[in-house]
């Protein structure tokens, strides 16, 4: 199994290493790859787009001439994780708690509503425990930092956790999004969730 990482900013080591505990943790063989330009994409299993600056992350692939790429890639069933700013760059509609509609390149394929920063500024920043009972694993504690939220669920889509009411992790098919960061919890539950559904 070959797991390729978006790898212009942000978190993407700590999603490397968690991936690579995950795959240790499920016995499966794998590789993990960084992905930077068009090439990097042959022959994935599955990609990670992990939190950061969703506008950085998405002006550097747009830039580089890899979003469309990409988009139809995911589109034709490539499984995908996507992690706070990931999460944000999958929505299909995205706004900012503070300035309202944002113009930012996206993938733009999962129907969710997200709002950027919905829980403040930096120092509003927190860990909360997580109930993911709904993907059959044990709870666990996950930071999140300015961190979005997913506000509507369209068609398709699963909400698989909530914090106070807001979901906080949902699923349409091979789209898999987190409005908190996975890759910075002792617990590797989001991980092995996604590896399974690159198993199928
Ligand atoms: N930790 C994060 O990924 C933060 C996301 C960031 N606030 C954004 O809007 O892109």
């Amino acid at each position: 199994m070959k797991i390729g990482i978006i790898a212009y900013q942000g978190s993407f080591e700590e999603h490397m290493l968690q991936t690579k505990r995950a795959l240790n943790n499920l016995n499966i063989d794998g590789e993990i790859i960084p992905i930077k330009i068009y090439k990097d994409l042959n022959n994935v299993d599955g990609i990670i787009i992990p939190g950061g600056e969703s506008t950085t992350i998405g002006l550097i692939a747009k830039r580089l001439g890899i979003l469309d790429e990409i988009k139809e890639k995911i589109s034709s069933g490539l499984p995908v994780l996507g992690t706070c700013a990931g999460a944000i760059m999958l929505a299909k509609e995205v706004s900012d708690a503070k300035v309202g509609k944002t113009s930012q390149p996206l993938i733009g394929l999962m129907n969710i509503s997200v709002v950027r920063n919905y829980y403040g500024r930096q120092r509003e920043s927190f860990e909360a425990t997580i109930d993911l009972s709904k993907i059959g694993k044990e709870k666990a504690r996950f930071v999140f930092i300015r961190a979005p939220a997913i506000v509507k669920l369209g068609s398709n889509v699963k909400g698989l956790a909530e914090l106070n009411g807001i979901t906080v992790m949902a699923q349409q098919d091979n789209m898999l999004a987190t409005t908190f960061h996975p890759e910075l919890s002792n617990s590797t539950a989001i991980h092995e969730y996604f590896l399974g559904i690159i198993k199928g």
